[in-house]
């Protein structure tokens, strides 16, 4: 396989908890990678190791061939936060021109973004005045804007009506058709079933790295809401010792039972 990120025996400390605990897993480049999990499990922890602003513990995160956060990585990469990073008193185009800007790229390419991401008609909007779901997408429009090798989006879709995450959708599989990696966190088991690959995190372990197919299949259901609460209660009654109706595939040491 030849991978975009490759996660190695990854420990992560934030205060007092250990996030991440020895977590290892591997992106395949040109893929759609979604990243799942209950909230609080380490999904944004995890890309933020990716991206290189994570201290780590333990273990060895490469991105493109190289360690997280070496600078060669930055105009390599784009970042979706969850919270808005874009400036409030400038435009939804000036801000996509001034990011493009950093990049030595022109105005064609902000336009570019800005359409992308379906805010054209807002693109001469105050930032400040733009709703929730539009101020995201103008983030997002940052985000691409240099058409980065890979793409990490932490929660792109929240508070995006159903047309315009279909489109979303639609653009990050135009993207990755086109040789780019992303990484995508969500919530919504929808946006699941459209990605290549899936990376199920719960308490900053990994149990699940397969296709949605493999997942339905090893939970042993169609419903992919469904297969992660078998694999997570699985899980969960192997290590508490509760014999409990594994589904096949799913038993405590990773057999059916
Ligand atoms: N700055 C911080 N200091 C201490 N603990 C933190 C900090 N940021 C996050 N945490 C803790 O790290 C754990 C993982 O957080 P993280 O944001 O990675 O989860 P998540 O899976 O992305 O959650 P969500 O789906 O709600 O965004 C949580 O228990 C959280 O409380």
């Amino acid at each position: 396989m030849d991978t975009a990120i490759e996660v190695s025996g990854l420990v992560v400390r934030r205060g007092r908890r250990t996030v991440l605990d020895g977590l290892s897993c591997a992106v395949p480049r040109g893929s759609v990678t979604g990243l799942l999990g209950p909230s609080g499990s380490g999904k944004t922890t995890l890309m933020r190791t990716v991206v290189g602003v994570q201290l780590v513990a333990a273990g060895t995160v490469t991105v493109l061939g190289v360690p997280a956060g070496s600078p060669a990585l930055r105009s390599r990469i784009g970042y979706l936060t969850q919270a808005p990073s874009v400036y409030a008193d400038l435009t939804v185009r000036e801000n996509a021109r001034y990011f493009a800007s950093l990049y030595r790229l022109g105005r064609d390419a902000a336009d570019h973004a800005v359409e992308t991401v379906g805010l054209t008609g807002a693109a001469g909007q105050l930032v400040a005045d733009l709703s929730g779901g539009q101020r995201s997408r103008a983030s997002l429009a940052c985000a691409i804007v240099s058409r980065p090798e890979l793409l990490v989006l932490d929660e792109p879709t929240v508070g995006q009506d159903p047309v315009l995450r279909d489109e979303l959708w639609a653009h990050l599989r135009r993207m990755a058709a086109d040789g780019a990696t992303v990484l995508v966190s969500s919530h919504v088991m929808d946006e699941a079933n459209r990605c290549d690959r899936l990376l199920l995190i719960r308490e900053g372990a990994l149990i699940a790295d397969d296709t949605p197919a493999g997942v339905k299949r090893a939970a042993g259901s169609d419903d992919l809401d469904q297969a992660f609460l078998n694999l997570i209660r699985s899980r969960d009654a192997g290590r508490t010792g509760v014999r409990a109706a594994h589904p096949a595939g799913c038993g405590p040491d990773g057999g059916a039972s």
